[in-house]
């Protein structure tokens, strides 16, 4: 049972929020509140958002604070972060909620983090390839990893910033200039496309898509989104035709996904799901659960390209061992020559937009 502190301590605290020191006086009361409740010593992990609240920064940030393995939770924008925070932390879960507005807190939101999970940065409108938005992201992914070098380098890091293909070698590349670089812990995001991997083949075999496992490799965009319906769990045949109606549309979800939205961005609650359930089994690595595997973009050694998604196993220390694709057969080595084609100038154009 914890203690019950004495009346002049209760006194005192209540005096302290009530009249706040000049510094915390400027921040919003969202902020000193989440201070005040400060638990420090609570088990967990430390996790920051970084473009939290966004269309996925959001739902992110809610489906964190549900998880038992939070104990800190930091929630950074470049807008509209003390308004997010507050609705957070009255959610009734462990995690202690901290926000954070604008580029000069950054440094505070990223220190002593554990994992930190980045969906700033624009996202698609209907006509726009994930590329288009290279122009934009590359200048924010860039300034969030100068962060992340300097105040918590030794953080996994969950990439999700579209182009991922591009966005991963960014980060590398920053995190290689500032000497912080460790490949086990930067991952590219790319649960999404297993994720509707998932739904699409278990909705083609009329099966329940939590008992379908569909790996996905190659990259996250158009045809670098790879699924090996050859390896589909449970063993499973396809005909021709539904092996083009698959590929297509696990391929073309995202673009789905921006249509229907028409204007309105692009895939953000499934996408929160998907890097909720990507985060867990980060964290889950992270204390030393045996058996953690998952699909990422990451620094590899599978083909003759330096980045590429294939499974993975999640450790203590991140990344412990990558997979390599396994048997393929015609109509994937295909599409393999065709991934790595598009991949290789998506990751040429990230490194030489640091190297330049
Ligand atoms: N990897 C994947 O599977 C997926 C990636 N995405 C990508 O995720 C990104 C975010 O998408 P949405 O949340 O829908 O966009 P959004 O526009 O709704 O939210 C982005 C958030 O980032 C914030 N932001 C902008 N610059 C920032 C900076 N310098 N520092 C911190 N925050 C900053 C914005 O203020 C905004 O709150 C897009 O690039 C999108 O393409 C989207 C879906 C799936
Ligand atoms: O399609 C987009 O622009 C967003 C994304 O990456 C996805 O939904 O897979």
């Amino acid at each position: 049972m914890q203690p019950i502190p004495d009346v002049n301590q209760r006194i005192a605290r209540i005096s302290a929020h009530l009249h706040p020191p000049k510094s915390q006086m400027e921040e919003s009361s969202a902020l000193r509140r989440a201070n005040c409740r400060a638990k420090g010593g609570a088990p967990g992990f430390k996790v920051a958002i970084l473009g939290a609240a966004g269309g996925i920064g959001q739902p992110l940030a809610m489906l964190m604070k549900m998880n038992p393995l939070v104990s800190v939770l930091h929630l950074y924008d470049v807008v509209n972060a003390p308004g997010v925070t507050a609705d957070i932390s009255h959610m009734d879960t462990g995690a202690v909620v901290r926000g954070f507005l604008g580029q000069q807190q950054l440094e505070a939101a990223l220190t002593g983090m554990d994992l930190i999970i980045i969906p700033a940065g624009v996202p698609r409108k209907p006509g726009m390839t994930r590329d288009d938005l290279f122009k934009i992201n590359a200048g924010i992914v860039r300034t969030l990893c100068e962060g992340i070098a300097k105040c918590c380098p030794r953080a996994i890091v969950n990439l999700i910033s579209n182009p991922v293909n591009s966005t991963v070698p960014i980060a590398a590349e920053v995190f290689k200039k500032a000497g912080t670089y460790d490949p086990k812990r930067l991952l590219g995001v790319t649960m999404l496309d297993v994720v509707r991997a998932n739904t699409f083949v278990a909705e083609v075999l009329g099966l329940d898509p939590r008992d379908v496992d569909v790996p996905v490799v190659g990259g996250h965009a158009g045809v670098t989104i790879l699924p090996l319906l050859s390896q589909v769990k449970p063993p499973s045949s396809f005909t021709q035709e539904e092996i083009s109606y698959l590929t297509d549309r696990i391929q073309n979800g995202g673009t789905e996904v921006v249509e229907a939205k028409a204007g309105a961005g692009s895939a953000t609650l499934s996408m929160a799901y998907a890097a909720v359930k990507f985060a867990d089994a980060c964290l889950r690595g992270l204390r030393g659960d045996a058996g953690v595997i998952e699909c990422a973009f990451v620094s590899s050694q599978v083909t003759e390209l330096p980045f590429f998604a294939s499974k993975v196993r999640l450790g203590r220390n991140g990344i412990e061992e990558v997979y390599s694709l396994g048997p393929l057969n015609e109509y994937e080595r295909i599409g393999l020559e065709k991934a790595k084609k598009e991949l290789a100038g998506s990751i040429e154009k990230g490194v030489s937009f640091i190297r330049s």
